[in-house]
């Protein structure tokens, strides 16, 4: 009080401390309900033992029996029935190494990792993460849900708090990477309020993956043609048949990969004749020329040889739209004409880099009209380009299969792969250098981003392909010239 004016203390800044509530209760209260306090503790302990039984049968097995066979037969044979354990397991290790990892060693270390890492962590990182919220003096806080090691990464269920969005977490990957020792985390939405954080710890792909065995009686999938493996160990599966590809990479992302893994997986259907590839190599040949029997037609150049083939493409695909209209919706075997792949090698040659405007516009207009009507009359074309940029590739939203190798800047990732791909982890721009032919990709429709390395087709794997596809010559036997000669 200064005279007759009243002036407010300062507020009390200080942080109240909080008691449990039970701390209140009188004396002879906390004594009658100890009892019930232990006994629930009990049979709270119980429950989890019977659960953790469940989980894990195997191992809860193996404990319950040594115990009894100790009881029963003393230390000795225990000791040696370890040792055959022991034994057993380097066994599997040794004959089926994938599935001793899985059922075995990964489940291990999921628990050791919750123990060590999550559980411990968990609620101070999501506290100066923000992630967790108070509110009317209660704490929402995200929960940990179940976690799986697998490895190369940690898959880590969480269930958001109330008005959470899978925004706020994907905003905070980087926090959450380097607060749980991991070099980088993703997010997915596995349903409303659930989602799954990949905490990475390796890379799986780090290793160059060989091209299978090329083989005749394959059976082609045009839906599904296997040019790679995904991270998780799966085939890449790339839809051909009712789409449009383009790949994107800065030089030496491994472009060339995609394409010739493309045309090795197509190399049984073109022999057979239900495939034929058109081709344009704008950089005179280096790419495309290297198998040049894989083409029906190939054009090394960004002349008007190049844009003739474009248009002629662009004219069949209107013709067989014609045809196929109340007949067919979608190209099939027994349409009885090829399944129709145009590849283009550095698209950007064509529809921007071209010094004339003319043929410019006309490659720009034929590409497009491939590409938007060319899904159900069975043309596909396969696009490769450096530079996604607008200026470049204005109708990039026509390709509906997108393949971001390495590239340079993440804006980059955005025009290849489309806005809020990149910040689930689609971070095609920390690709390393060290890995070319691994690449982000998406499909139309599909939410979630994959990554997988394409096959790595050597000189001598191309050497093969041509041997393959090249059309067969008969030679005369020496013996049967002579005679004809004579
Ligand atoms: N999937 C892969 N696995 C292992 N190595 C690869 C793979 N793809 C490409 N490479 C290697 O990376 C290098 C560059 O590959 P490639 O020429 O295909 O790149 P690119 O993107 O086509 O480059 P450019 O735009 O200059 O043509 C080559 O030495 C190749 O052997």
């Amino acid at each position: 009080m200064s005279g007759t004016k009243w002036v407010d203390p300062a507020p009390f800044e200080g942080a109240r401390p909080r008691f449990p509530w039970w701390i209140w209760l009188p004396r002879w209260a906390k004594v009658v309900a100890l009892p019930f306090v232990l006994a629930g503790l009990v049979v709270w302990l119980g429950v989890r033992l019977v659960l953790l039984g469940l989980r894990y049968p195997v191992g809860a097995g193996v404990v319950v029996v040594g115990l009894l066979a100790y009881r029963n037969f003393g230390l000795s044979p225990l000791v040696l029935a370890l040792l055959a354990l022991v034994a057993g397991l380097l066994v599997w290790y040794g004959l089926h190494r994938r599935s001793f990892l899985r059922h075995c060693w990964y489940r291990l270390v999921t628990e050791w990792r919750r123990a060590t890492v999550y559980v411990p962590k968990w609620r101070t990182v999501v506290r100066l993460a923000d992630l967790a919220k108070e509110h009317r003096g209660k704490e929402y806080r995200p929960a940990l849900r179940r976690v799986r090691a697998e490895g190369w990464r940690d898959k880590v269920r969480v269930r958001m708090i109330p008005a959470q969005s899978p925004e706020q977490w994907e905003a905070r990957r980087d926090n959450l990477a380097h607060s749980f020792n991991a070099r980088s985390c993703r997010v997915r939405v596995l349903k409303p309020r659930l989602l799954e954080l990949d905490f990475i710890h390796a890379d799986p792909l780090a290793r160059p993956v060989g091209v299978p065995r090329l083989d005749d009686s394959a059976d082609v999938d045009l839906k599904k043609l296997v040019v790679g493996v995904t991270e998780t160990g799966r085939p890449w599966r790339l839809k051909l048949l009712g789409s449009q590809v383009l790949v994107v990479g800065v030089p030496g992302a491994g472009k060339g990969s995609v394409l010739w893994s493309i045309v090795w997986q197509l190399a049984p259907a073109i022999r057979a004749g239900l495939v034929r590839l058109v081709g344009i190599d704008p950089k005179g040949g280096m790419e495309l020329g290297q198998c040049p029997d894989a083409f029906d037609k190939v054009v090394y150049d960004n002349g008007p040889d190049a844009v003739e083939l474009l248009e002629e493409i662009a004219a069949e695909v209107k013709a067989r739209a014609s045809r196929y209209r109340g007949v067919r919706r979608l190209w099939t075997r027994s349409a009885g004409e090829p399944f129709t792949v145009l590849v283009v090698d550095e698209l950007a040659d064509l529809i921007a880099y071209q010094q004339d405007k003319q043929l410019r516009e006309r490659a720009a207009r034929a590409v497009q009209t491939i590409s938007s009507q060319g899904r159900a009359p069975g043309v596909a074309t396969v696009a490769l380009v450096q530079d996604p940029r607008k200026e470049i590739v204005s109708f990039r939203h026509l390709f509906t299969t997108r393949v971001a190798l390495r590239l340079d800047e993440p804006i980059q990732v955005d025009m290849v792969l489309g806005d809020g791909v990149r910040q689930r982890g689609a971070a095609a721009h920390e690709i390393s250098e060290n890995t070319p032919g691994v690449a982000w990709l998406k499909e139309e429709g599909q939410r979630e981003p994959e990554r997988a390395r394409a096959f790595h087709v050597t000189d001598a794997d191309l050497v093969e392909l041509g041997l393959f596809l090249a059309p067969a010559t008969v030679h005369d036997f020496p013996a049967s010239a002579e005679r004809r000669a004579a």
